[in-house]
């Protein structure tokens, strides 16, 4: 990490406790907000304010600490503040307060937060500030995100050489891997991936102690791209098959692993070490979940039974950097090509378990979940997800010369249906069923 490169805090026109007065009913209703399963308690963690070369507004970006039963997370709250303007209303708009009165924005979507953070952040070569995009056009993604992106177009008219900004909610003290990943993979020429095109540390205080971090980053926007989720969503819907795409995307994975082992180098432990420490990971992960979720207690014996085969291997395939997190949502298709992106691992995970060298198989993994899910949702058939399952597995076998074994992506699996009954009771319990369903057919009906 190298000095954070915007100003120190400074006396800003409303104060941070009333700032964090007014997020206490705001911030709940956020999609990105993790602590939806009760009553959580907000505190300040720290704060950074940027300077809008227009002076048009005061930027100030407030680090949350919030705790609830189950939570314990660091959130990044980027402000914009208004003098004088009054717009109890529009877009962004969360709360008038002060006298005079100062209209506190959502910073994400304004203008004055987007030249302050271009401003700010440090780039590959060139800076982030030179670049060429639309800052009034700007927009911001809205859907099933963890953090918050938005679109700085061209600024030719339409999203070529346009970018995205990523900022990240739940912070991470050290290196994000969401820049460091991709930036090495590009450095290398592996082109499937968006080039990092600026980043954004900052500074907090993690209880008591001083914690340092990426806050954001700023990549290459993929122009007219499809969403990988969606198309298997549409796909499945219109009942088309997801074959092609799916053999394809197997292939560009099985590249993302052979880049990442090159640009990452990871030190191997023996077989039957990887295979105790691979099933302790697995008995951690259902306690977890069981800690997190009512009704995972009649899967105990069931995943003992797991744990207890896995721990007796001797022959698991190395380990190495993966992707971690990577799911249908995370792969673009764009002018007949796979883009990948979102290498920050599980939001729900610690930094350590998420850049830990690991399985390749778990990224195989976490696409086969992903089928499921795109199934699930737009009423794909049987057939449909195991023709998608079979040909993501060929078209990894080709590329990668290696067949996936079976158990192991069972496991893995298993282990990803975990995280999700967290992951979806915490954030989207609509849709529990989907892992739950998973978690029946990997484990049978539970015994307890
Ligand atoms: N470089 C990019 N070009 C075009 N679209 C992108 C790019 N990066 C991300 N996206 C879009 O933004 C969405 C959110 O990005 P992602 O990194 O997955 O955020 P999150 O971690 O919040 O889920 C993705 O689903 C994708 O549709
Ligand atoms: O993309 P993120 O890094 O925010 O990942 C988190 O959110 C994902 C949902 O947006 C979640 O993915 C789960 O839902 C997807 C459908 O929306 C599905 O395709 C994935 O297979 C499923 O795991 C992901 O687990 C979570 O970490």
């Amino acid at each position: 990490m190298t000095t954070p490169a915007h100003q120190p805090a400074q006396p800003a026109s409303v104060s941070d406790a009333e700032l964090l007065a007014v997020l206490r009913d705001w911030l709940p209703e956020r999609r990105w907000f993790p602590a939806k399963d009760g009553d959580a308690e907000i505190t300040s963690a720290g704060a950074l304010t940027l300077v809008d070369p227009r002076g048009e507004a005061e930027i100030r970006i407030l680090l949350v600490r919030v705790v609830s039963p189950t939570v314990d997370v660091v959130l990044q709250v980027p402000l914009s503040l208004h003098r004088g303007r009054n717009r109890a209303s529009g877009a962004g708009w969360i709360a008038t307060i002060g006298t005079p009165p100062v209209d506190v924005r959502d910073g994400v979507g304004d203008p004055a937060f987007l030249r302050a953070w271009l401003e700010a952040a440090s780039g590959p070569g060139s800076a982030p500030a030179d670049l060429d995009v639309d800052l009034d056009k700007a927009h911001v993604i809205t859907g099933e995100q963890s953090n918050t992106s938005v679109i700085l177009p061209g600024a030719d008219g339409d999203a070529r050489g346009g970018a995205i900004l990523k900022i990240f909610r739940a912070l991470t003290p050290g290196d994000n891997p969401d820049v460091d990943v991709p930036r090495r993979l590009a450095a290398d020429g592996w082109w499937h991936v968006p080039r990092p095109l600026g980043w954004l540390e900052g500074s907090w205080s993690e209880d008591g102690a001083p914690a340092a971090g990426h806050l954001a980053v700023l990549s290459e926007f993929v122009t007219q791209a499809a969403d990988g989720f969606e198309l298997a969503c549409d796909l499945a819907g219109r009942g088309e098959s997801f074959a092609d795409l799916a053999a394809d995307l197997g292939a560009v994975v099985a590249s993302m692993h052979r880049a990442l082992a090159a640009a990452i180098p990871v030190a191997q432990t023996p077989a039957d070490a990887a295979a105790t420490e691979l099933a302790a990971s697995l008995a951690a992960r259902f306690r977890w979940a069981r800690g997190a979720v009512p009704g995972l207690d009649a899967w105990a014996p069931a995943v003992a039974a797991r744990v207890a085969h896995l721990a007796a291997r001797t022959d698991l395939p190395n380990r190495q950097r993966v992707h971690g997190d990577l799911h249908l949502g995370q792969a673009l298709r764009a002018r007949g090509e796979w883009f990948i992106t979102d290498f920050e691992g599980e939001p729900l995970s610690t930094v350590a378990d998420r850049t830990r060298p690991d399985l390749a198989l778990r990224d195989i993994a976490g696409v086969l979940r992903s089928i499921d899910y795109a199934a699930a949702v737009s009423g794909g058939t049987p057939d449909w997800i195991e023709t998608a399952r079979a040909s993501l597995l060929a078209g990894y076998a080709t590329s990668s010369g290696t067949t996936a074994d079976a158990e192991l992506l069972e496991v893995l699996e298993l282990d990803k249906a975990l995280y999700e009954a967290v992951y979806e009771a915490r954030n989207r319990p609509q849709w529990t069923h989907i892992p739950a369903a998973a978690l029946t057919r990997l484990l049978g009906p539970g015994t307890a």
